[in-house]
């Protein structure tokens, strides 16, 4: 109990999120703002005043924070009193008073209340330790000199939650393929931290390593080269020559020429010079001068490549002597053109060297190039300008332009990008999304195409394509739906020089597939029998090292070798490798092993809507679920929604899924149509049907897993980001009795909205109106168009919602800009509907940022608790 209190006693009355739209017109309907105080959440008042609001309660002698009210709707004086009647019984303690004796109660933070709490408490225990799960991002062998064993280099890296960062490491191994049927890898003790290293790239032999550092700030870009146990040499290449160098797995691109002593690469262009101001206006020249009585204007605005590039320069080509630590730009390339994924083109006695990179023309404008892969690009190739330290060379020493034209070698076809030569030089093959640019699709099937490449080296822009694997239509159950690949191994090439072995999603699986560049033909290398999904690391000469895993099994390595291999019966066989770089907890094991998943088929409802055969066959969910039924029913499920809408959802471990279905919640995530790797027919299906075939589909599916018995429709969530938040708000406008609560990020609620904000406003127009939105573009909307826009989103069901909803959004996202998530929020809140919005405030589309992350599945969890046990 609380004494009296006087008047210059002050007190504070927290108020849960739920409630405090309604508190705050309450509070300020009633005192002076100057008594109101920020957070939101917290209100600090004269003792005085807060009697005069308890009085108001009906509810004179303890102040009951109103978090203890719980999180529904305070929306009249009788339920308000219920519930102080239930608190009173209850015998909550009073809250402390500021400057009272009273007992102390601990302030919650922001958005957490005594309901949750301990949901909270135990849900970030656990997620704590998902998160912790590293992964391997990349992986070399090194051949030792006896040929038998290998030397392995793992590229790992994990979660920093403190540093809200990765952390990366390296950890070696030796490999011994002791027999056909087993290999051992014996591993260093531990790995070894990589501080401040943006990327390491040994050198084809494995005797050097390059590591770059790319400063935060202005400072000067570090190259190092590391021999066996030293650094040998360590450049700082300062901002005037060029700025970062690309590590973004994109433009990026860092060769080693044969001899190992020069390294191509791709770094941002030195910053242009802006104006100078000083007491007499604008000062003459470049203004260098550091002058206390001068300053710098902002000069043109200067256009980037949209999401994840804010602010970097254009991308251009850079070499080093790593000799002599001379660095020359690489002349002759078209000021215009953004480059990337240099290769050096192999090299010819007594001649000029050349260097092959793919090139990005910007139409009218840079549109958003991130998850984008219908910008046109084209392959060419340059002469690699010449050092001193070069002998036998015959090129001019000065770097002129003079007698270096650059040629673009793939000019019949609208996209050719990741250049690799063949081992004996003879051609140059790449990848093409030239069905992307062409149809206006973000992603879509790719093509594998091939030069022939002159002996002499002298390439001309006439030289001619030929076809290796063509875009897939439509493939029948089984077979090879195409390729879908987001990279390729620097070195993908078995000993034969043709055979290529690469990674691609077919269907909801990632496979592993070797391809003949001269037969054409395509196997499927990792099991055809498994449902987990396969990535290739590395080669290790003909033999692949690769990680398998699937929604309930953490990665593990795979050790492939061919049986039989000079026979027609040749098949792979995979061996498992011990490994200690995926170690969960023994919790996280436990929790795992509970689990079981299957890939289903969907049969597609109303196939007369679809006007090709692709576009008529089942599409598929991965169903993650516990292997035993809860004695009450049904677990309660979530229905996972991947973005793009032309990306897929694999099956393979991802850490935040896992941890919601350790949690107690089935999965069903849903690959419907429009999805990559099953077919381009079926893909192209989808543009100009967003928001009703994408939410048929996925209403379908939620049926099929009903019908099965499998699912309860009273316990349906949903979730997803992007555009996966764009069918998750279409899902609960749509469909608004089938869903508890449901979970959103960076979500697409109003086209209208968001086509005149992100870096991609032709998506908006493709997606919406199908192929013809590419010829419709235009930078200026017009009403019609915008009419049509609000017709086809979510916003425009808003009023039959009833789901509560959760928000995480970046506020650096250009893709999907905040206002659209932030305006569709507050809209649900507005009418009544229980909203939760966390915003990242230096967060971009993806959320990836560790502590946001972490913060996001946290609240997910806490959330789908909440409204669907
Ligand atoms: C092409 C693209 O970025 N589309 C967005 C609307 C989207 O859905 N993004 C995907 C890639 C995502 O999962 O964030």
């Amino acid at each position: 109990m609380t004494s009296t209190p006087n008047a210059h006693q002050m007190g504070r009355v927290l108020l849960c999120s739920a409630n405090s739209n309604w508190c705050v017109n309450f509070l300020r309907s009633r005192f002076p703002s100057p008594y109101l105080s920020h957070p939101l959440s917290s209100f600090t008042l004269p003792l005085r005043r807060l009697h005069s609001l308890s009085i108001r309660f009906h509810y004179s002698d303890t102040i009951i924070p109103s978090r203890l009210l719980g999180a529904e709707k305070l929306i009249s004086d009788q339920r308000i009193n219920c519930k102080l009647a239930e608190a009173r019984k209850k015998n909550f303690k009073p809250l402390a008073m500021e400057g009272s004796k009273a007992g102390s109660v601990k302030e919650l933070p922001l958005g957490i209340d005594v309901t949750t709490e301990e949901e909270y408490t135990l849900q970030s225990k656990l997620l704590k330790e998902f998160t912790s799960i590293s992964s391997i991002d990349k992986a070399w062998i090194f051949k030792s000199d006896s040929g038998i064993n290998s030397q392995a280099l793992f590229s790992i890296s994990q979660a920093n939650l403190l540093a809200n960062k990765r952390r990366k490491f390296i950890l070696s191994g030796q490999i011994s393929k002791e027999s056909n049927a087993s290999v051992n890898f014996q591993w260093a003790p531990f790995p070894v931290e990589m501080t401040g290293a943006s990327i390491i790239v040994p050198s084809p032999s494995g005797a050097k390593l390059l590591v770059v550092r790319n400063s935060e700030n202005e400072s000067p870009s570090q190259i190092e080269i590391w021999g066996p146990s030293q650094l040998e040499k360590e450049f700082h290449v300062p901002q005037s020559i060029h700025g970062s160098i690309y590590t973004d797995g994109w433009f990026e691109g860092i060769s080693w020429n044969h001899n190992e002593t020069i390294i191509a690469y791709v770094a941002e262009e030195p910053s242009p010079t802006k104006p100078t101001f000083g007491n007499l206006g604008y000062k003459k020249g470049d203004g260098t001068d550091k002058d206390m009585n001068s300053w710098k204007g902002q000069g043109d605005w200067e256009e980037d490549w949209g999401e994840t590039y804010a602010g970097k320069r254009q991308p251009a080509l850079f070499v080093i002597d790593i000799n002599s630590g001379e660095v020359r730009a690489v002349k002759g390339i078209e000021k215009s053109l953004s480059v990337g994924q240099v290769v050096w083109a192999p090299s010819v006695e007594g001649s000029h060297r050349y260097l092959v990179f793919v090139g990005w023309s910007p139409d009218k404008r840079k549109l958003g190039i991130k998850y984008c892969y219908n910008r046109s690009c084209a392959l060419y190739s340059v002469r690699a300008p010449s050092f001193e330290s070069e002998a036998n060379t015959h090129d001019l020493k000065d770097g002129s332009t003079e007698d270096m034209p650059v040629v673009n070698l793939t000019q019949s076809i609208s996209s050719a990008f990741f250049p690799r030569f063949s081992p004996d030089g003879k051609f140059l093959v790449f990848l093409s999304a030239k069905s992307s640019v062409d149809s206006g699709a973000h992603s879509s099937t790719n093509s594998l195409h091939k030069i022939e490449w002159p002996l002499d080296g002298k390439v001309s822009s006439s030289v001619k394509i030929v076809d290796v694997i063509p875009v897939v239509l439509s493939a029948e159950d089984g077979f090879f739906p195409g390729l879908y690949c987001s990279s390729f191994l620097s070195n993908p090439w078995l000993s034969d020089g043709r055979t290529m072995i690469l990674s691609s999603a077919w269907g909801s699986r990632q496979v592993i597939l070797s391809v003949n560049v001269l037969s054409a033909e395509v196997l499927r290398i990792s099991p055809v029998d498994s449902d987990s999904s396969w990535n290739v690391l590395t080669l290790d000469g003909d033999n692949v090292v690769a990680v398998s895993s699937s929604p309930v099994d953490i990665p593990e390595v795979k050790y492939g070798y061919l049986v039989d291999k000079a026979t027609k019966n040749a098949v792979w066989n995979w061996l498992n490798v011990s490994s200690p770089i995926f170690r969960s907890s023994e919790k996280v094991r436990s929790l795992l092993s509970t689990l079981q998943f299957s890939i289903l088929k969907i049969p597609v409802k109303d196939v007369s809507d679809s006007r090709t055969k692709g576009a008529k066959k089942p599409f598929e969910a991965i169903f993650v679920s516990s292997k035993t039924k809860r004695n009450d029913g049904f677990d309660p499920l979530i229905v996972v929604l991947h973005g793009g809408p032309h990306s897929v959802s694999l099956s393979s471990f991802s850490k935040p899924l896992a941890f919601l279905s350790s949690i107690g919640y089935n999965l069903l995530i849903v690959n419907y149509r429009g999805s990559l790797g099953f077919g381009e027919e079926a893909l192209q299906s989808l543009p100009g049907k967003v928001g009703s075939q994408d939410v048929n589909d996925v209403l379908t599916a939620i049926d099929h897993v009903i019908e099965a018995g499998h699912a309860s429709p009273s316990k349906i969530t949903v979730l997803g980001g992007s555009h996966g938040g764009f069918l998750t708000t279409h899902l609960i406008g749509q469909a608004p009795d089938k869903f508890a609560a449901a979970a959103v990020r960076n979500p697409v609620c109003n086209l209208a909205l968001m086509v005149g904000t992100t870096d991609i406003p032709d998506w908006c127009y493709v997606e919406t109106y199908g192929s013809e939105g590419k010829k419709i573009f235009t930078e200026a909307p017009s009403a019609e168009q915008l009419t049509f826009f609000h017709s086809k989103s979510p916003i425009s069901h808003i009023s039959k919602v009833k789901a509560p909803t959760i928000f995480l959004l970046g506020a650096q996202d250009l893709r999907v800009p905040v206002s659209n998530g932030l305006q569709y929020s507050r809209a649900l809140k507005e009418r009544g509907v229980d909203v939760k919005v966390i915003l990242f405030p230096n967060d971009v589309h993806g959320i990836e940022r560790p502590q946001s992350d972490f913060e996001s599945f946290l609240n997910i969890g806490v959330w789908f608790k909440k409204y669907c046990k």
